[in-house]
């Protein structure tokens, strides 16, 4: 990735974002290669490699090799799954990391997923010791955001930590990356459609902090990848390479902004929401993007069949016009449904029942302190309501 243009970019906005977290950025083939010459520029020991068993077959075991050709002194971590086999970013994860960090260590790096990013991400930020990411598949886009989301007594949260210094992805190791991985990264990245939508009626509507250029960035990631959905979901070189490209731009966005709103709308919402009741029920985890990949259908939905239609009930006239205006602009439900079947996702992925989706879309807007459509019309109808009863019983 080129870096360079990018902070050239930046620098012509004049917009005031967060800096950009990464030295280095390297999607090919090899990538781990160049990642132990990194690495062995930073820290000649005290290298703390945490993965899991998955992880270390897929990409540890290679970079371990060649960081011992380099002369790395480097110590593995591997993160332990729990009885459904998922290994979670949360206290028992956070506190077996922590525990492996000495005063003498120098640098963690992350090999591994989405999860193991938040985990080392957490401890990075919490310790202050920087830490390299070497993504095993291109599944979400939070490899380079600021933002840790982590459960804490069964409840998610995000928080905003550290970013990691340089990240090295090998293609090889991405096109063997299961397709269902793979297709839930694409899931985060159609995601887009409707969080970019959110924050876009959030700035309009309740003067949300907006950025162009961070929407932007989003918005030409998002259609990089919908143009080569067909590369995608056939896994070749060039369609994971844009994939994961797609993914690690959203999580810069996220960076420079210092927040997710870009990437994380009333669709993300939905998602945390199915993801908590799993937790609570002790349920096997689905993947976070084949998630994101129905509730954006669902959210796309609701918003044209049942909230614009009833949009005037709790807009004033010029609201509504704007609002109107943005759902018409969102693409059709059943469009997006087949994009993501080209990528390789399917329904089976994520069975979740209709009777947790009704919920969700009652109460999830609840989950983080944004304003997303489905929060206006929440707040606006149920206000409304409140207030019709009251002018019925005075
Ligand atoms: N920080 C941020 O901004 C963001 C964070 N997220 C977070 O990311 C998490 C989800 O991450 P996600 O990537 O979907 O899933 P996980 O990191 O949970 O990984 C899912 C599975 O993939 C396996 N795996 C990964 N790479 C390979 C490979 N190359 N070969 C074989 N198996 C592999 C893992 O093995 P194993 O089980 O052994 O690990 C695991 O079973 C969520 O908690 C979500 O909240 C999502 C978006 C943004
Ligand atoms: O998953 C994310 C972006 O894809 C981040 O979401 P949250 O900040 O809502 O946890």
């Amino acid at each position: 990735m080129n870096i360079s243009a990018l902070k050239a970019r930046i620098r012509a906005s004049k917009e005031d974002l967060y800096p950009l977290p990464l030295e280095q950025i390297v999607v090919a083939e090899g990538a781990l290669r160049e990642a132990a010459a990194f690495i062995a520029k930073q820290a000649e020991s005290g290298v703390v490699l945490v993965a899991d068993s998955h992880t270390y077959k897929a990409a540890g075991r290679d970079l371990h090799d060649h960081l011992c050709q380099k002369g790395v002194k480097a110590d593995w971590h591997l993160l332990e799954p729990n009885s459904n086999g998922d290994i979670i970013a949360d206290e028992a994860s956070l506190i077996s990391v922590m525990l492996k960090v000495e005063q003498s260590t120098k640098l963690l790096v992350a090999v591994g997923a989405g999860t193991i990013h938040d985990i080392v991400r957490f401890v990075s930020g919490k310790t202050n010791k920087p830490f390299v990411s070497i993504p095993t598949a291109p599944s979400v886009d939070g490899f380079t955001s600021l933002g840790a989301p982590i459960v804490v007594q069964g409840s998610k949260k995000t928080y905003q930590l550290v970013a990691p210094i340089a990240l090295f992805a090998d293609t090889v190791v991405l096109q063997h990356a299961p397709p269902a991985l793979i297709a839930a990264g694409f899931g985060d990245m159609v995601g887009k459609y409707t969080s970019l939508f959110d924050w876009k009626i959030g700035s309009l509507l309740k003067s949300e902090a907006y950025s162009e250029l961070v929407a932007d960035l989003t918005e030409e990631a998002l259609s990089a990848c919908v143009d080569k959905v067909a590369d995608i979901g056939k896994r070749t070189s060039a369609g994971v390479q844009v994939l994961m490209e797609s993914l690690l731009t959203s999580g810069l966005a996220m960076a420079l902004f210092g927040y997710s709103h870009p990437a994380s709308g009333a669709e993300h919402h939905l998602s945390h929401y199915w993801e908590m009741e799993a937790l609570r029920l002790g349920k096997k985890q689905l993947l976070h993007g084949a998630k994101v990949g129905l509730s954006t259908q669902i959210i796309n939905r609701f918003y044209k069949n049942t909230v614009l239609p009833d949009v005037h009930r709790f807009l004033g006239d010029e609201e509504a016009k704007q609002v109107i205006a943005l759902v018409e602009a969102l693409p059709d439900p059943d469009d997006v449904k087949a994009l993501l079947e080209q990528a390789g996702w399917n329904e089976a992925l994520v069975p979740i029942a209709p009777e947790l989706v009704e919920e969700s879309l009652q109460h999830a807007y609840l989950l983080r302190d944004r304003y997303t459509l489905l929060r206006l019309y929440r707040e606006g109808t149920t206000m409304k309501k409140e207030g019709d009863a009251h002018v019925g019983r005075s």
